[in-house]
């Protein structure tokens, strides 16, 4: 009878949040329907007006064209909790995607950055913030299906004979990977929570082992910087950076699904606009290139292109001959560099220096045989030098205008250049930057050309000076909108979701050069943009040169930094943290650090700890929160030709134990073309191309430890252990990767003894019995 009456009472209350939940949907459609409403007003108004009314009605278009995205985005679990509160005036307060109120401003949900929801991810018995009951809801599309309860308060506890449950997260936990990563709102854990919610200033770097949830955490970081710091970040924009774009598109659902959409992503390949390089082939090359000493290599290469003569030079002007000596060379250049502006720049004093003096030269030849007087004939006098092609040839010798291009392409082509630009590299390390003419840039030259561009400037000075104009341009616009903002207010009223637009926001719609230009979109074409903060994922792998360039894109230096010290295989990577950012903030960044493993099972963890630990490799433990339902399947092959047909058995067997899972091979650089192949020959079709791309209906993936980094998978297969080790420098680091992408099932198949002991599988001894 007990039982029944508790089981009434639990449908009445599913009852009731299906009630509620449909009422937040409905006034979603209503906030919909208004805004589609008002962009078909805005954009019946036709192309008439000023040029300043067509700009602002684009503007106002965009803007609601992107509101309405916005509210699109958060179709899908809307709602997914519910606090009671033990004091206060709202006793239920419901948390989402975004707050939304009614037409009269009651509050129907809470957004779940606001102030007001951080109880939500925080509370706990022991320190339960005014908190009785924490109510997870699942949602499937618009109905409430199943609610669970976390009550903290005992004696509320007590009396519905009701207990604490992680069911909401042992259920997104378990649910099988689509190679999308998707958002953790409803589940983020106390201790992820804080530093989600840290404050914005300085560098904060999230330690944490594999699985622990750092990506996560760093993008969930970035939307709530957005919403909590909006005034300061919607103009400078937040950059977010990962290791490669397949990197990227496994992410980059999830800011969308949370609402945001103006975050710049890049991989470090893209970090120079308008190039996407691929990553340095060889390891020796990349360590050098990614050394600090490059930036005194680059300074060197730079001032090696301000030359003096070794002897004085005899010019030749409409038939009149004049000198130029080294010493006016050296006074000329010497002037031009006190000015400390960039190379390009600095050359326009330099040349502007001499070819007054080479024109007075010229105006005492002609004066002596009695030619040119007057002052405007010494006004021809000095075009005249300016143009004389002898002139142009000689002032470029002692200072070429550079790109950054040329500038890299001289150091990597020519031997004498590049052996006088670094003085104390090695034979070998000087040879490692040799390449050919033309050879494409790579990811290790994205910092080095970035860090040419600081100090050659512009190419062309004047380009320069239309870009400031391009700034001064989007001041007007800003002011432009201001009024604008006046004059529409009434039409702004976004009653019914939280936020707010203004001026700014506005002007950072604004139409540019004809296209469609946000302030991302800018950002992201803009090298010398300065962002308000940047999150680094992967970060352990930065070289020095590329945090070098991140930090020019911070100068407020304010980032989320979040890695894994352990994982670190690129060859210029720092090592630790402390070193990593010692030459850029010394010891001034903040540590946190995150201990729960949620990805890989337990049963995983022990084994990919255990490899690592005897390799004597320092990692950061992180206990699982759950068991996998089977140990990881350990066997092996006599030689490597028998590797192919023992994956396809292990990846067939994986599947079939986990339906509906998203399989992956991890092996070494070398192994994936053959692996892939013999995949394709079993699975056809749904044998993916890519790392963390897999189209729909591609549940079997091959990839290398380094490919697969960052990215997770419900089955995997490392095949190979032996040769993924010596695919790095840092030995184990790479392995240990590949061993902690599982959600589910593990399998590992080595060749021969050629792995870490605790990957043999137990050998039987012969004649032992079989049953
Ligand atoms: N609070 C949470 N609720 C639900 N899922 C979570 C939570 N925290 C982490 N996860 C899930 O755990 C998995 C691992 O998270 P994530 O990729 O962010 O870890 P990581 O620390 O970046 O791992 P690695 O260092 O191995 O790349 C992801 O599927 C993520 O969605």
């Amino acid at each position: 009878m007990a039982n029944e009456s508790v089981q009434a009472e639990a449908r009445g209350a599913l009852e009731h949040e299906r009630e509620y939940v449909h009422g937040l949907y409905h006034r979603l459609d209503e906030l919909r329907e208004e805004k589609r409403e008002q962009l078909r007003r805005v954009r019946s108004t036709g192309a008439i007006g000023s040029r300043q009314n067509q700009s602002e009605r684009d503007s106002f278009a965009t803007l609601y064209e992107d509101r309405l995205a916005q509210l699109d985005a958060v179709e899908e679990r809307l709602a997914f909790g519910r606090l009671d509160l033990e004091s206060g005036e709202d006793a239920h307060r419901y948390i989402g995607r975004i707050g939304l109120t009614d037409e009269d401003q009651t509050r129907l949900l809470v957004d779940w950055r606001a102030p007001e929801a951080a109880a939500f991810y925080q509370a706990t018995a022991f320190d339960r913030h005014g908190v009785s009951r924490r109510r997870h809801l699942t949602l499937r599309r618009r109905d409430v299906v199943s609610i669970e309860d976390d009550v903290l308060d005992p004696a509320l506890a007590e009396a519905e004979g009701a207990s604490q449950g992680d069911g909401a997260l042992l259920a997104a936990l378990n649910a099988r990977r689509t190679g999308r990563m998707g958002d953790i709102v409803a589940t983020i854990q106390a201790e992820q929570d804080r530093i989600i919610r840290a404050p914005l200033p300085g560098v904060l770097v999230v330690q944490g082992g594999p699985g622990t949830g750092k990506t996560a955490v760093a993008l969930h970081r970035a939307a709530y910087l957005l919403y909590a710091q909006r005034e300061r970040l919607r103009r400078a924009g937040v950059l977010i950076v990962g290791p490669s774009d397949a990197f990227l598109r496994y992410i980059d659902r999830v800011l969308p699904s949370l609402g945001e959409t103006g975050v710049v992503m890049s991989s470090l390949g893209r970090l120079w606009p308008g190039l996407d390089a691929a990553p340095e082939t060889s390891r020796e090359t990349a360590r050098v290139k990614g050394s600090l000493r490059m930036a005194d290599v680059i300074r060197k290469a730079v001032a090696q292109r301000q030359r003096i003569p070794a002897a004085p030079r005899v010019l030749e002007v409409e038939g009149t001959k004049i000198t130029l000596t080294p010493q006016q060379v050296r006074r000329a250049r010497e002037r031009a560099r006190q000015g400390h502006k960039p190379h390009n720049e600095a050359r326009e004093t330099f040349v502007k220096i001499l070819v007054k003096e080479l024109a007075e030269q010229l105006q005492e030849i002609l004066e002596a045989s009695g030619g040119a007087g007057n002052e405007a004939d010494r006004a021809y006098l000095v075009e005249d030098v300016r143009s004389s092609r002898d002139v142009r040839v000689a002032l470029n010798l002692c200072w070429m205008p550079l790109t950054p291009q040329q500038l890299l392409e001289g150091i990597y082509t020519k031997e004498n250049i590049r052996r006088a630009v670094t003085p104390g590299f090695s034979e070998a390390e000087r040879d490692a930057l040799a390449r050919p003419a033309g050879a494409p840039f790579t990811e290790a030259d994205v910092p080095l050309l970035d860090e040419a561009a600081e100090l050659l400037g512009d190419f062309d000075p004047s380009a320069g000076r239309a870009a400031a104009e391009a700034k001064a341009q989007a001041k007007r616009d800003l002011e432009n909108a201001e009024q604008a903002v006046r004059n529409v207010h009434a039409q702004l009223s976004e009653e019914g979701i939280d936020g707010f637009i203004d001026a700014e926001a506005l002007a950072a719609y604004n139409v540019v050069e004809g296209s469609r230009g946000t302030a991302a979109e800018l950002a992201a074409a803009d090298r010398t943009w300065a962002y308000g903060h940047v999150v680094v994922d992967e970060a352990q792998e930065l070289s020095p040169m590329q945090w070098r360039l991140l930090m020019r894109r911070c100068p407020m230096k304010s980032f989320t930094v979040v890695g894994d010290a352990a994982q670190a295989d690129a060859p210029a990577a720092a090592g630790s943290w402390g070193a990593a950012l010692a030459p850029f903030v010394g010891e001034r960044f903040t540590l946190a650090e995150l201990s729960v493993n949620y990805r890989t099972p337990r049963q995983a963890v022990e084994l990919a700890e255990r490899v690592a630990t005897d390799a004597g490799l320092r990692i950061s433990a992180a206990s699982a929160v759950r068991d996998a339902d089977e140990a990881p399947v350990l066997a092996s092959v006599a030689v490597a030709t028998e590797l192919p047909d023992a994956a396809v058995e292990a990846m067939a067997a994986g599947l079939a134990a986990v339906p509906g899972g998203l399989g992956a091979v991890v092996t070494s650089e070398r192994n994936v073309t053959e692996l892939r192949r013999a995949m394709v020959e079993r699975f056809g079709a749904r044998v993916g191309t890519g790392a963390g791309d897999a189209a729909a209906g591609q549940d079997v993936l091959v990839m290398s430890a380094t490919e697969a980094k960052g990215l997770e998978f419900d089955v995997v297969i490392v095949a190979d252990p032996g040769d993924v080790v010596r695919d790095s420098d840092g030995g184990v680091g790479n392995l240990y990767v590949a061993l902690t992408r599982t959600t589910q099932w593990l399998g590992v198949i080595s060749v021969g003894e050629d792995a870490p002991a605790a990957l043999l599988p137990v050998t039987q001894a012969v004649g032992a019995s079989t049953d």
